[in-house]
């Protein structure tokens, strides 16, 4: 894909619903640049190092800059990463400043100036560092890259300029807390393996502090966690609370720094103003010394003024091994909710809902198949959609079964095809129907039997890329419009008899575990 490509169809997954006009036009005259690997060095030495596709978009004016790098980026970085199935860091840049070539780091005094002008939040402060009319701070834009400290980071120490300080901090929270917008209640699908976490989340959101504190929510890789986290961030935002979201990595980043220039005055005020802490990725302070030391008294000041702390981790808190046992035990004292990896009705579902919000019609059969090859994780099942849908864009041909199975086999994502062959399918159809193989693909024409072989037929030729006379003479030699006919009515019952649907997701489901 060119980058002319990639960032059409960023645009086109855009939901530009919640996006003003004169954004979208922006949006829509900016140009994606793909940085090279010396030019991402330059400009973010610290992000370089990591395993990144590096993006420069290059935005009409310094406003636009403004605006998409503070309010769109994350979201611009998070569609990126699906379309392109890897991480992508993106670097809004101004047109004036659009080539790819990385500026000079200005006098200290310039940057100094320019960080008085406006405080620093965690929230904001990749925007602030990258802020489009000084790329050269661009430098800094990672948290994690130390940066000199400033005459308001020093001054800051009498209580009145503490407390305009929290004000400030509580009305950017407010504005800039980085919740990706798509990540609401509303668009979140509930199945059995989410249903505790989302109803803990629910009740967390609309009454902070007083149902569940802390909350922790935990599971696998894209599950949704992060999903539920900004969720209850959006709630509490909407009903004016101060609302912080930070990754733990950002947390230690954060006292890292706070410890080095002296600023831990400035870093406690900030966590310990909001009403609402959101705090992914927990694990990760697991073993840190200073960061489990200031988590800890973090906690324990918003615990006590009843404000709403909710944690995510990849396990329970039992299983972070090198937790501090004080922490452990905190983390225990809310209610701990885990999430499961989704059965298939519960991807599809999801795939509908994102498939819905894309504006792109996708059939049933199709929703089908790729909520069979993807399981256990959801960020790659809308990577798969995604992937989907610029390959038929690209290729400009219509959705068929056919175009589907070769846009996910091409993209490497379809794994399981070559070891899931017609006699697996029949196989686990003849033990889900507790019949034998022989009698299935026999003559027998009892009702027993012949359903389940129609449901065969059926799964065969939308699992495999077996043909209607190879399916045929597999059972029993039956001809090709015999086999079609057996498809053609499986498909038209499963959309009005429920149980029939039932079985053949779960024969489905186990079919895609072995
Ligand atoms: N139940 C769901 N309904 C709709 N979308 C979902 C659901 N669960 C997850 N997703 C989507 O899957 C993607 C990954 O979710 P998310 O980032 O919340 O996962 P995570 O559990 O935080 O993963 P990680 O451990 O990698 O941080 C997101 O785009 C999210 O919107």
């Amino acid at each position: 894909m060119n980058t002319a490509t990639i960032w059409r169809t960023t645009l086109a997954q855009l939901d530009t619903t919640s996006i003003d006009d004169l954004t979208k036009t922006w949006l829509q005259d900016a140009h994606l640049i793909e940085l090279t690997a010396e030019a991402l060095h330059d400009i973010a030495p610290g992000a370089a190092e990591q395993d990144l596709l590096a993006f420069a978009l290059q935005v009409p004016n310094d406003l636009a800059g403004d605006i998409i790098e503070t309010r769109w980026q994350q979201l611009l970085e998070d569609i990126l990463k699906d379309v392109l199935g890897q991480p992508v860091i993106l670097i809004v840049r101004p047109s004036a400043h659009a080539a790819p070539v990385p500026e000079t780091t200005p006098p200290i005094h310039e940057q100094e100036r320019e960080s008085q002008q406006a405080p620093r939040t965690g929230s904001q402060s990749r925007s602030h560092h990258a802020a489009p009319h000084n790329n050269h701070n661009n430098n800094a834009y990672y948290d994690n890259i130390p940066r000199p400290p400033t005459q308001s980071e020093f001054s800051y120490a009498s209580p009145e300029t503490l407390e305009d300080w929290e004000n400030e901090q509580r009305a950017n929270m407010l504005a800039h807390n980085r919740l990706n917008p798509r990540y609401t209640f509303d668009a979140f699908i509930v199945g059995n393996s989410n249903r505790l976490a989302h109803a803990a989340s629910l009740a967390v959101a609309e009454a902070p502090g007083e149902s569940y504190n802390p909350l922790f929510l935990y599971g696998g890789v894209g599950l949704g966690k992060t999903h539920l986290l900004h969720a209850i961030g959006h709630q509490g935002v909407q009903t004016g609370l101060a609302v912080l979201y930070v990754s733990s990595e950002q947390f230690t980043n954060e006292i890292v720094n706070a410890i080095r220039y002296r600023t831990t005055e400035e870093f406690r005020a900030k966590y310990r103003s909001v009403d609402i802490l959101l705090v992914d990725d927990i694990q990760f302070i697991a073993g840190k010394e200073s960061t489990e030391e200031e988590f800890f008294h973090t906690f324990n000041s918003l615990y006590e003024m009843s404000k709403q702390i909710v944690i995510c981790s990849d396990r329970p808190p039992k299983a972070i091994l090198s937790l501090e046992e004080r922490l452990r035990s905190r983390f225990e004292w809310g209610l701990i909710a885990d999430i499961q990896p989704p059965d298939l009705e519960t991807r599809m579902a999801i795939l509908r809902v994102k498939a819905d919000l894309l504006h792109y019609h996708v059939p049933d059969e199709i929703i089908a198949y790729i909520a069979g090859r993807v399981q256990t994780n959801i960020r790659e099942l809308e990577g798969c959609l995604n992937r989907l849908m610029a390959y038929q864009q690209l290729h400009r041909i219509d959705l068929t079964m056919d175009v589907a199975r070769s846009a996910i086999s091409s993209l490497g994502t379809d794994n399981r095809e070559p070891t899931l062959n017609s006699l697996q399918i029949a196989q686990a159809v003849a033990d889900y129907y507790h019949i034998s193989l022989e009698a299935m693909c026999g003559k027998q024409r009892d009702k027993y039997i012949v359903t389940p072989r129609q449901i065969a037929m059926y799964l065969i030729r939308q699992e495999t890329s077996t043909s209607l006379l190879e399916i045929g003479q597999l059972f029993g030699g039956r001809d090709h419009s015999t086999v079609l006919h057996s498809c053609e009515k499986i498909d038209r019952t499963i959309n009005v008899n429920q149980t029939l649907r039932r079985e053949i997701l779960a024969i489905r489901d186990q079919l895609m575990r072995e």
